[in-house]
């Protein structure tokens, strides 16, 4: 028997009073793989992520995590699952070792201190493991940041533009950091990004959103292929301008 996808997500509605942010999303991400959720701004992107993280209700339709009803159980699967956005900060007096600590000791992390130490040389986290969080440049938070999202070694980890603020040399090697990560953990990653260059070299799926629904749903090389582009930034202004005459 294949084992159950690390995500499933059917016929999934959210609905904030009138306005449809969701509306019938149906699709599945496979333990080891990475894909993105692509699409404008106010496509649904954010609100699909809090869902499959159990924070947003769904109006309809279900998730699944790790084969657990993210609405009715989800305290079994969240210790399994992790995310990443630059818009939750971390509270700026604690120092970058302080918040790991706490978040650790939430996650319930055996041998933290051992924990943190392996992820600061990962990251290259050494100078600033006593510094204030509050202190640090944005691409040193998106490193910390980093870090918290991966202390519980998650089998499931959600990320909204997991290399905002970072210069392209760290960008890269943040990435593949991301890679290794999951091909050595089996870890299933969706991320929401706006950066093409993030997510053709990372993803190796795209699922494109315009107004809570699936535009499109295929490898990168594969969508620049359909849409006779030669890059995915020309995909996404096709599928964001309404451009839909497809090659194929
Ligand atoms: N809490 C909320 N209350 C009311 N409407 C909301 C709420 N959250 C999101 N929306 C609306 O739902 C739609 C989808 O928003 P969402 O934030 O999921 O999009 P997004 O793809 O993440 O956008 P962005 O790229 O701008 O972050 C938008 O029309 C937005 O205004």
């Amino acid at each position: 028997m294949s084992p159950p996808a690390a995500i499933a997500v059917k016929d999934l509605v959210k609905d904030y009073g009138p306005v449809r942010a969701v509306d019938g999303l149906s699709f599945a991400v496979a333990p080891g793989s990475t894909t993105a959720l692509l699409g404008g701004n106010g496509a649904g992107k954010s609100t699909t992520i809090g869902m499959i993280m159990g924070l947003v209700l769904p109006s309809a339709g279900t998730v699944t995590v790790l084969g657990t009803d993210m609405v009715r159980r989800r305290h079994d699967v969240l210790h399994r699952m992790n995310f990443e956005s630059p818009y939750v900060d971390m509270p700026h007096r604690l120092t970058v070792r302080q918040n790991l600590t706490v978040f650790g000791m939430l996650y319930g992390v055996k041998d933290l201190a051992g924990r943190i130490a392996a992820l600061a040389a990962d990251l290259d986290l050494d100078g600033l493991l006593d510094r204030p969080s509050g202190k640090l440049s944005a691409g040193q938070k998106t490193r910390v940041a980093l870090a918290k999202a991966l202390i519980n070694e998650p089998e499931v980890m959600l990320l909204d533009e997991p290399t905002a603020s970072l210069d392209p040399d760290t960008a890269d090697w943040i990435r593949g950091h991301l890679e290794r990560y999951r091909d050595r953990r089996g870890a299933a990653i969706l991320l929401a990004s706006h950066n093409m260059g993030e997510v053709e070299r990372l993803c190796d799926r795209v699922i494109m959103l315009k107004q809570g629904r699936i535009e499109d749903d295929a490898a990168p090389a594969e969508l620049v292929r359909r849409y006779g582009r030669s890059n995915l930034e020309e995909v996404f202004l096709d599928v964001a301008r309404g451009r839909r005459e497809a090659v194929s």
